[in-house]
């Protein structure tokens, strides 16, 4: 089972009395681009913290990148996965250089210093920067910019150690229509690239899933409720089940887009017998 970039068995989160996850296995090979579609407290952001080495699982085993955890040095293993969190991550300073907060993800400080960068390291800082739409932005400093530059940054940033896993938490979240656009463009081209790291991109909203996405998987309650490739996950009822509600699901070249079902048609009273002549 060499392509396996993370595997979950069995694994529980229990916290206080509380299955934060229960029970969820889960692969994830080389060459996919996921997305773990559950709503608010069904355990995604425990699922990432999983997935990114950051928690331990009560039960059940970890294999990520060919490791098992708690058995290998977790600081090597972190530099092969890059994390886009706001809850996971710290964002760089207000008045840091664009450049320098996505270079410095190279000796894993937020904040340069007097760390010493090879000309390699800041061109490849730039050319992320430029693949992410902000190469204008360079010498900007991180406080100034919009939301969605900023996403665009961290996402840069996390590119920089050339991760083999990238784990992106609600990328297009709080972004306005324009600006979710303009990301979820980029993400699509990543997507495409067969170079690009495995993917795996949470979301609240269908809307927000990038065109290329392989597979999903659907949580609620930290359990799984289905996996696997995307348009046998993607259907109504499996997506009524999860969100708990009703839904329509539709998709158009690639994008999905989610809302509440109609109620079905009430039967029609029969109608009158029509009165003898
Ligand atoms: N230490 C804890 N003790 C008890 N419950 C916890 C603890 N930490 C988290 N939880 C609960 O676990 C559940 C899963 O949390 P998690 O943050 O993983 O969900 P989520 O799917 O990311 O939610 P959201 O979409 O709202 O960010 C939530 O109901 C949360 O309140």
């Amino acid at each position: 089972m060499p392509d396996a970039v993370l595997r979950l068995d069995k694994v529980t989160v229990r916290r206080d009395g509380v299955d934060l996850l229960r029970d969820v296995s889960w692969v994830v090979n080389q060459g996919e681009r996921w997305v773990v579609l559950g709503p608010n407290g069904a355990g995604k952001t425990t699922l990432l913290q999983i997935a990114s080495s950051r928690l331990f699982p009560t039960a059940g085993t970890v294999d990520l990148l060919g490791a098992r955890l708690g058995r290998v040095n977790l600081h090597d293993l972190r530099y092969r996965v890059g994390v886009v969190s706001p809850v996971l991550t710290d964002a760089p300073p207000p008045d840091e250089r664009v450049l320098d907060a996505v270079v410095t993800a190279g000796w894993s400080v937020l904040g340069r210093a007097d760390e010493a960068y090879d000309d390699v390291d800041l061109r490849r800082a730039a050319d992320l920067l430029g693949q992410f739409g902000c190469r204008g932005l360079v010498e900007r400093t991180f406080g100034t910019l919009s939301e969605g530059e900023r996403k665009r940054v961290q996402i840069a940033r996390a590119l920089m150690t050339d991760p083999e896993l990238l784990l992106l938490d609600e990328p297009a979240g709080g972004l306005d229509l324009g600006a979710r656009e303009a990301l979820l463009r980029l993400l699509t081209r990543f997507a495409a690239d067969p170079v690009a790291p495995v993917t795996v991109l949470v979301s609240h909203h269908v809307e927000e899933i990038p065109v290329g996405v392989t597979h999903a998987l659907l949580l609620r309650r930290g359990q799984v409720l289905a996996a696997g490739p995307v348009a046998e996950v993607m259907l109504s009822e499996r997506l009524s089940a999860c969100f708990g509600i009703p839904l329509e699901i539709t998709s158009s070249a690639g994008r999905y887009a989610a809302r509440l079902a109609a109620p079905a048609p009430r039967p029609r009273p029969p109608a009158p017998a029509p009165a003898p002549a």
